[in-house]
């Protein structure tokens, strides 16, 4: 389980995170979901104990991020945004490697997970594409069968099928009852994974909701065309949201159930009605307030 209790890393010039406050359960895929430079590759860097905290704290499975973190590494799983290799190594040559800082006594897990992504550790590193490079950081983050796992936009880099398969993959570890943080800057891959979603701006968390906490609020859209351009402008005086009214056609915007507005049409000549659906894109621009710059 991780938690995070108010804490703050203040860069200065109102750069950093302030503040934050969540937890993440076993068993259970948080999406931490922001634009570039809204502040998750800090959160994820206070979790490794990579850096100290201005205020505040955060601890995996009960242990001080900042006073622990070579213990927490030991059960914890890394994917960076950007991995770093070295280039004179095979991809194997580095999995041992790793295998021995973590103390991991057969890498067959690592060729398991190799396998699932159709990666050759055989290649050596240097003629190894980004794609490939990320391929071996998911080998390194899943190798040792961590229960906890801290992703940093993990799908950046893959083609569909990989992200398919990373998809799959964080979803058994799941259900095995591991604890995940998956950070991005896109609302489908959040949406398509995860069971909770901490949104975060400017180094602030603006809200966190379930997936199906935010899929309830959201609207939706209705284009009802009337007979008359008169019916059209009686109608936007019902008191609906009108998003626009042209002729004879308005779009109103509704929450929840569409009955109130069925009913309210029962007086009307109504030609055509269609229904748009806001996306999740919306809400997530509904939190920002329009604003989705850093
Ligand atoms: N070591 C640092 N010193 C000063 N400012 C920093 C440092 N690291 C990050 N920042 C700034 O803090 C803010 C948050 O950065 P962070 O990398 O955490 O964001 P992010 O949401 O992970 O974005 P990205 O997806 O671009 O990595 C940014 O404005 C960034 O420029």
């Amino acid at each position: 389980m991780i938690r995070v209790k108010n804490l703050t890393k203040d860069y200065g010039g109102r750069k950093g995170i302030f503040d934050l406050s969540f937890e993440v359960e076993n068993g259970e895929v948080f999406g931490l979901l922001g634009p570039e430079g809204a502040g998750k590759t800090t959160v994820i860097s206070q979790l490794l104990g990579f850096a100290s905290a201005s205020r505040g704290r955060c601890f995996i499975n009960g242990k001080s991020c900042h006073t622990r973190s070579a213990e927490i590494m030991e059960f914890t799983g890394y994917l960076p945004e950007e991995i770093s290799l070295p280039e004179d190594m095979t991809g194997l040559a580095f999995v041992r490697f790793m295998a021995e800082i973590k103390g991991i006594k057969s890498i067959e897990r690592a060729q398991q997970v190799a396998e699932r992504f159709e990666l050759d550790l055989d290649e050596r590193i240097r003629k190894m594409s980004r794609r490939t490079r990320k391929k071996v950081g998911i080998v390194c983050a899943f190798m040792h069968d961590p229960a906890v796992i801290l992703l940093d936009e993990p799908m950046g880099g893959l083609d569909a099928l990989m992200q398919g398969r990373l998809n799959d993959l964080i979803l058994e570890e799941k259900g095995k009852g591991k604890t995940i943080l998956f950070a991005s800057h896109t609302f489908e891959e959040v949406e398509r994974i995860c069971d909770r979603v901490g949104m975060i701006k400017k180094g602030l968390m603006v809200n966190v909701d379930d997936i199906a906490g935010i899929r309830a609020a959201k609207k939706k859209s209705y284009i009802v065309s009337f007979a008359t351009d008169e019916d059209a402008q009686r109608f936007a005086r019902e008191g609906f949201e009108v998003i626009s009214l042209s002729g004879r056609q308005i779009t109103v915007s509704l929450k929840g159930e569409m009955m109130p507005l069925v009913k309210a049409l029962g007086s009307y000549q109504v030609v055509g009605l269609e229904t748009v659906a806001q996306s999740l894109e919306d809400v997530f621009i509904h939190f920002y307030g329009g604003d989705t710059r850093v």
